[in-house]
């Protein structure tokens, strides 16, 4: 298993915001992505996971090996936990749900609906998610806004979990998260400026 984007370019809102982007990641490995709010994280992870096309350049895993975990958590508000977590074995078509509900501490949970949850513990649902799509490549925007410290350190060593088994992150987040990774601050590939349209003399 190997991610490797060359030379990738991405836009939000039609507005080019990084371009000439370039990293490996390779198995049993994470990457820190850095930078700035606004600078582009969150448009880049969107791209590396199909949700929106690239500008230019190439991305060598397909986004079924991604599994991409957003600001939204995705949660089936009227399902319970148990049943949330089912939903998506059965998308992803993967079996069991034991190791989502012991490594995110949500055992004690599984009866309630995700509608009857704290933040934090809908944060830590949407997570636990990453372990029944049995995709390789986890790619996260912030995974722990609303974590306290607690929980922060049980998805830190879920991650790191998956990192032994040989699977990869890609982590867009501003905290240290208890594990070995490498970084990569976006703020290099920051896209220029567009060049003006044709000057027009008739306003010199
Ligand atoms: N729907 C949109 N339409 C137009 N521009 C957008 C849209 N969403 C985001 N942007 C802009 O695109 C740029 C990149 O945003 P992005 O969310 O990728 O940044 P980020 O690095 O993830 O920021 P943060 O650290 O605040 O989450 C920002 O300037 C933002 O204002």
């Amino acid at each position: 298993m190997e991610l490797t984007v060359q030379d990738l370019a991405c836009a939000r809102g039609g507005v080019p915001v990084l371009e000439g982007v370039g990293f490996t990641l390779r198995g049993g490995r994470a990457l820190l992505l850095r930078g700035p709010n606004g600078i582009g994280k969150t448009t880049l992870l969107r791209t590396l996971a199909g949700l929106q096309p690239p500008l230019a350049g190439r991305i060598s895993a397909p986004p079924e090996t991604m599994a991409y975990a957003a600001h939204a958590d995705g949660l089936k508000a009227t399902l319970t936990v148990e049943e949330n977590l089912r939903f998506w074995a059965r998308v992803f078509g993967t079996r069991g749900i034991d190791r989502a509900l012991d490594e995110f501490a949500l055992r004690d949970l599984a009866q309630r609906q995700a509608q009857n949850l704290s933040a934090g513990q809908k944060r830590r649902l949407g997570l636990a998610r990453l372990l029944v799509t049995g995709r390789p490549i986890w790619v996260l925007d912030e995974p722990t806004v609303s974590l306290d410290t607690a929980s922060v350190a049980l998805f830190g060593q879920a991650v790191a979990r998956h990192l032994r088994g040989g699977g990869a992150a890609l982590i867009a987040t501003h905290i240290h998260l208890g594990f070995e990774a490498e970084e990569l601050d976006v703020t290099p590939f920051k896209a220029k400026p567009r060049a003006l349209g044709h000057f027009d003399e008739a306003f010199a």
